[in-house]
């Protein structure tokens, strides 16, 4: 791709978009012929085939059709599959598009409307949907199945902890402190940095966007408590950020912001964490894992929350993709034979 350049929407930008919205809502209504309680795809389809069907007099000039069903489409993928509205600007001129920052994929709606016009391809949306799903989840991140979550105790410090969780083959270490400065936070995440590339292992940084930019982290987690993940991304660029659920209202909001993996726990009651949320147990789950089947939410879980070896089998038959586990590896009287014995089960 040659040199482009993409802005957020300036106000005069924004006005446009709310006028061109309102302008789809109501051809959507009146040639789908249905209120749009929800926008859906095949809603949008319906609207653009029946336009263009009817009477070439009565119908809605193709600007007005591209503008409206456009900007609708560009919603959609915000709303859905949380794309963010830009302004595309390279050699060949200006455009309105969407673009998913996390996989950093620009998607131009309202062009691809212009395109169908010409080209008489009327019902072209759900298809258009697809593809865009499918190149979103071909290039999710690689995500680890075990996590380690660093805890110190008395006699063991933050980077002792680490230290020994990465000679034992643990490959992806979080570093989690509470009540801490920032000054702290920092320098123990610079040292935890320098141990993990020693060792080959990804380090990812709890709750701070800050520290993880500033120490090149390869990921950031976040809780509901925290910065939101599309605010953080804005901040700490294109690493891997994972976000907490404890409920299938939490996975909804974040497969809308652009997570590249959940913890969702507490799988049971544990002391590593102060005002834990109730317990999932097996059942919890796979109520939810069920559910994001059902909603084509394609996001790797990592169960989380006083995990022992024994319930890995179990947790994984809920269709989890792995576990993050703090008190298990740092209590461990053999941190090898432990990790070991947690990643056979895990497969990784
Ligand atoms: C992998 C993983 N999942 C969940 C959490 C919990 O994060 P949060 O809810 O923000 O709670 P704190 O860890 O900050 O107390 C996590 N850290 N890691
Ligand atoms: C951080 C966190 N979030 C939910 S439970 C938990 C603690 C996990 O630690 P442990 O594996 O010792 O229960
Ligand atoms: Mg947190």
């Amino acid at each position: 791709m040659g040199q482009y350049e993409e802005k957020t929407l300036n106000k005069k930008e924004l006005a446009w978009k709310k006028d061109a919205l309102e302008l789809g809502e109501g051809l959507i209504e009146k040639y789908s012929g249905k209120e749009i309680a929800t926008l859906t795809i095949s809603l949008l389809d319906d609207a653009f085939e029946n336009a263009m069907q009817t009477t070439w007099w009565k119908r809605p000039r193709k600007f007005m059709i591209a503008t409206g069903l456009g900007y609708a489409l560009g919603q959609y993928l915000v709303d859905q599959l949380g794309f963010e509205w830009i302004a595309y600007k390279d050699y060949q001129g200006k455009d309105i598009a969407v673009k998913h920052q996390a996989s950093g994929i620009i998607s131009f709606p309202i062009s691809a409307i212009r395109k169908r016009l010409k080209t008489k391809e009327y019902r072209f949306m759900e298809d258009y949907v697809q593809v865009l799903k499918k190149e979103l989840t071909m290039i999710k991140k690689e995500i680890p199945r075990l996590h380690y979550v660093s805890q110190s105790k008395v006699g063991l410090t933050h980077l002792e902890a680490i230290k020994e969780a990465c000679q034992a083959g643990c490959k992806w270490v979080q570093l989690r402190m509470k009540e801490v400065t920032f000054q702290e936070y920092l320098d123990t995440a610079m040292a935890a940095k320098t141990i993990c590339q020693n060792y080959q292992v990804k380090l990812t940084i709890n709750d701070n966007a800050a520290v993880a930019k500033a120490v090149q982290a390869d990921g950031l987690h976040l809780g509901k408590e925290d910065m939101s993940p599309l605010e953080a991304r804005k901040i700490v660029g294109d690493i891997i950020i994972g976000g907490t659920a404890n409920t299938w209202e939490d996975v909804q909001r974040l497969s809308k912001e652009q997570v590249d993996y959940i913890g969702l726990g507490p799988f049971r009651y544990t002391t590593t964490k102060k005002k834990i949320s109730p317990v999932l147990g097996i059942d919890g789950y796979t109520r939810i894992i069920d559910q994001m089947k059902a909603q084509e939410i394609d996001i790797p879980v990592l169960a989380i929350g006083g995990i022992n070896p024994s319930d890995i089998k179990a947790i994984l038959s809920t269709g989890v993709w792995g576990i993050a586990a703090s008190g298990l590896i740092t209590n461990a009287k053999d941190k090898q034979k432990t990790c070991t014995e947690i990643m056979q089960q895990l497969k990784d």
